[in-house]
């Protein structure tokens, strides 16, 4: 057990009047340890330590610490982020180490914004959060509150934080409090979305710490604070959300692929039906990537024993869309007499959306794989994507948008970049022949009955 601490007040069990903790937690008086500041935890840290002014983050990335101490934001497409790093750590209301146990020394809140991603076998892989809760756990003292904001499978709190805590620390629940506030946010409007674009979530492992969360979020989120029965119900209300988005989009696939059974466009049969308040069906696409959205249902799937049908449909009807978008590639070479083997491909667009410098489980790496093992010539472009390596062991040829090629048989749109607006596709078609262009997005539907373009689409009729 650490040394009893000198400084900081504490929130959980605290007898001071709840005016005199309100004041503690705005003044710097309760210290607050952030764990992850990439994309969520840096916008979540930053607001945080706005609020507060004494907020230490930990990540174990030096050149993340590095950055955040300099005053720069790392975190590239967030309004206001730039300039409120800055000013955080100019004024000392913010710092970050390297070592999350030196962040849990003095804090008084920890906060854990880690990655929970899936394994190879595509169970849940906690591993992170653990260790980030073995580290808060042997530094933990009588008073301190734990607040997980990273997406868990429903019981994790109880079955696996709460324990490693416990036993780590030597103290007990309802001498620390644990508490489940998921992190309800959407990159390229994080500080928005943390600071009350929705209800904060808090579930507490008991009546107390959903007091001190309740306390804490009045102050971090201007929206509601919604406090649920317990950290399993916190856990469950995130993974359904993400869950019920999954469902959706597999249905708006599904949909999607009667396309031309129907002869119609699907996405204008989606928008019309959508004019009523009872239906909301999602947009068909190029697939369903980030570490979020597809990595979610497994959560539950792969977790519980209880039937999952109509989530793994979802799951598998999605993760078949890059091969489908993929095959709308060759089936049109093919129907320009183009043989692939021979064929050259412009891929744009490689992150899982526009705008995020994120490519886990994005649809444009299986897209690549299924060209490049047909034999096509792949160029890949993307000027947001930062991640290379595993497109370039892929076969593609990494280009930058200045450098592509003069002509393409064929181009295949996966992730609409702002950078992309003004490409004058039509000028690439070859010489004598039409452009293939495979629209993943349907953000190319000007391109349909061009006389230089063999337009396809997902969900769009030709
Ligand atoms: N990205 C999103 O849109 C959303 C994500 N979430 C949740 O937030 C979690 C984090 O997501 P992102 O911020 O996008 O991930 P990210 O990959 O952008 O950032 C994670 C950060 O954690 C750091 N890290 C890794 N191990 C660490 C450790 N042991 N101690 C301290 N830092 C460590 C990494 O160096 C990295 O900087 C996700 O797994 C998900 O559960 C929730 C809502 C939205
Ligand atoms: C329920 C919900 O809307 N969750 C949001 C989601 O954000 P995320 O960054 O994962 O983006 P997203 O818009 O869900 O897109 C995920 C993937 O799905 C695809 N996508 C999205 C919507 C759609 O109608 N069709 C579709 O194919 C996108 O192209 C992308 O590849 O997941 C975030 C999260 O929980 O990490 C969450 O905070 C965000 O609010």
């Amino acid at each position: 057990m650490s040394e009893a601490l000198t400084t900081g007040t504490a929130l959980y069990g605290s007898t001071e009047s709840e005016d005199d903790q309100h004041a503690a937690f705005t003044n710097g008086d309760v210290p607050v340890a952030v764990y992850g500041l990439g994309k969520m935890g840096l916008p979540l840290a930053s607001v945080y330590a706005d609020v507060t002014g004494n907020v230490t983050g930990a990540d174990v990335d030096p050149d993340v610490v590095a950055g955040i101490n300099a005053g720069e934001n790392h975190i590239a497409g967030e309004p206001g982020l730039d300039e409120l790093v800055s000013e955080l750590v100019s004024r000392d209301a913010f710092r970050a180490v390297s070592d999350p146990a030196e962040a849990a020394k003095d804090a008084r809140v920890h906060v854990a914004i880690v990655p929970t991603l899936i394994d190879e076998d595509g169970a849940p892989d906690l591993s992170i959060m653990e260790s980030v809760m073995r580290d808060i756990g042997s530094n933990l003292k009588e008073g301190d509150m734990v607040i997980a904001e990273s997406t868990l499978p429903p019981r994790s709190c109880v079955d696996r934080l709460l324990p490693i805590l416990e036993e780590e620390s030597g103290l007990e629940l309802g001498e620390f409090g644990l508490a489940f506030c998921p992190e309800r946010t959407a990159s390229g409007r994080a500080l928005e979305d943390i600071r009350g674009a929705y209800p904060k979530i808090v579930g507490g492992a008991d009546e107390e710490s959903t007091r001190v969360a309740e306390l804490i979020y009045g102050h971090i989120n201007s929206n509601d604070v919604l406090s649920v029965s317990d950290t399993t119900t916190a856990e469950a209300v995130k993974v359904f959300e993400g869950v019920y988005r999954d469902v959706n989009i597999g249905l708006a696939n599904e949909l999607a692929k009667h396309t031309e059974a129907f002869d119609i466009d699907v996405t204008e049969a989606i928008e019309a039906a959508n004019t009523q308040p009872f239906c909301e069906i999602h947009t068909p696409g190029a697939g369903v990537g980030g570490h979020c959205i597809p990595y979610y249902p497994q959560f539950i799937m792969k977790e519980f024993d209880t039937e999952t049908p109509v989530m793994q449909a979802a799951r598998s009807t999605n993760d078949e869309m890059p091969t489908y978008t993929a095959e709308h590639v060759l089936d049109g070479l093919h129907a320009e007499g183009v043989d692939p083997s021979e064929a050259t491909t412009l891929v744009l667009g490689l992150t899982y959306r526009p705008g995020v410098d994120e490519i886990r489980a994005t649809p444009s790496l299986p897209i690549v794989e299924r060209l490049v093992e047909a034999g096509v010539d792949v160029d890949a472009v993307d000027p947001v994507n930062t991640h290379t390596d595993a497109f370039e062991a892929a076969g593609a040829n990494l280009v930058d948008l200045d450098d592509i090629a003069d002509a393409y048989d064929s181009v295949v749109l996966v992730t609409p970049q702002e950078a992309f607006e003004d490409l004058d596709l039509t000028s690439l078609a070859p010489q004598g022949g039409r452009l293939v262009v495979v629209d993943g997005r349907q953000s190319l539907t000007e391109l349909r009955g061009h006389d230089a373009v063999h337009y396809r689409g997902v969900g769009i009729n030709v």
